[in-house]
């Protein structure tokens, strides 16, 4: 087999391929293609996606061939690949990044991942520029900041987002630390935690602090669709 036909072959878990509009970061309102992979090593606290690791057990298996045969029966121009953690498979979420990324009607691709995961292979390994990364940086509240790979903070290139999920003053304060001793590159996004922070709460300490390049991140489909709904 010649070696693209044996990356297209390989594998992966996954929750659910849907169609929607990006209720997050910088490419908010756009349709978008969602790919939700099956597993993730973190727990955090306040997450919203407990079905994406066990014990819920993965929907289906496909082969990166059979998810892009499913992409293209979409129309929307654009990628979110999230999860659970997207890039818990190096070989085969490689195989499907660099695949996604030769379909001409998709412009962005953008990776919902946990700062877990070591971005540097996939930096080196994905050379498409309409794969981007959105770094979840876990702030105290999820209990998960200990897993953070910090190098991965400084490999972000401005077309990246850093995105801190804050539930708290406390969680607030320590964003900001972060960006004031390791951000380098990339938009960082401050996201209330949904029913924990009021957001006018968090845009009153944005200003009071003078953040003058940090963008206020709300997640859209939960004003638009019931909080709890999957798929959407
Ligand atoms: N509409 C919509 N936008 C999203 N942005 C990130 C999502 C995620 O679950 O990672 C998500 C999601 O689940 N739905
Ligand atoms: S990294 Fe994401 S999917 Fe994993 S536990 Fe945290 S919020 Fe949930
Ligand atoms: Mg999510």
């Amino acid at each position: 087999m010649e070696q693209g036909q044996a990356m297209r072959t390989l594998t992966l878990p996954l929750v659910e391929i849907f169609e929607t509009v990006e209720g997050e970061g910088t490419a908010a309102g756009f349709p978008t293609i969602f790919i939700r992979l099956f597993g993730c090593p973190l727990r955090c606290s306040w997450c919203d996606t407990p079905y994406s690791y066990p014990p819920a057990s993965a929907e289906m298996v496909l082969s990166v061939d059979e998810i892009i045969q499913r992409v293209k029966q979409f129309r929307a121009a654009r990628i979110c690949l999230t999860g659970g953690e997207p890039l818990l498979y190096t070989r085969p979420a490689i195989a499907l990044l660099n695949e996604l990324a030769t379909l001409e009607a998709i412009v962005d691709i953008h990776v919902e991942t946990s700062g877990a995961i070591d971005l540097a292979p996939f930096l080196r390994e994905v050379a498409s520029p309409k794969v981007r990364y959105i770094l979840d940086y876990k702030l105290a509240s999820s209990g998960e900041t200990d897993k953070m790979q910090l190098s991965n903070l400084k490999d972000l290139r401005s077309q990246d987002e850093l995105k801190f999920v804050i539930a708290s003053r406390s969680d607030f304060d320590q964003a900001c630390t972060v960006l004031t001793d390791y951000h380098v590159r990339g938009t960082p996004l401050f996201s209330p935690v949904w029913g924990a922070l009021e957001p006018s709460e968090l845009v009153k300490w944005m200003l009071e602090k003078g953040l003058a390049h940090v963008k206020l991140n709300l997640q859209i489909h939960k004003v638009i669709w019931d909080p709890a709904q999957r798929g959407v």
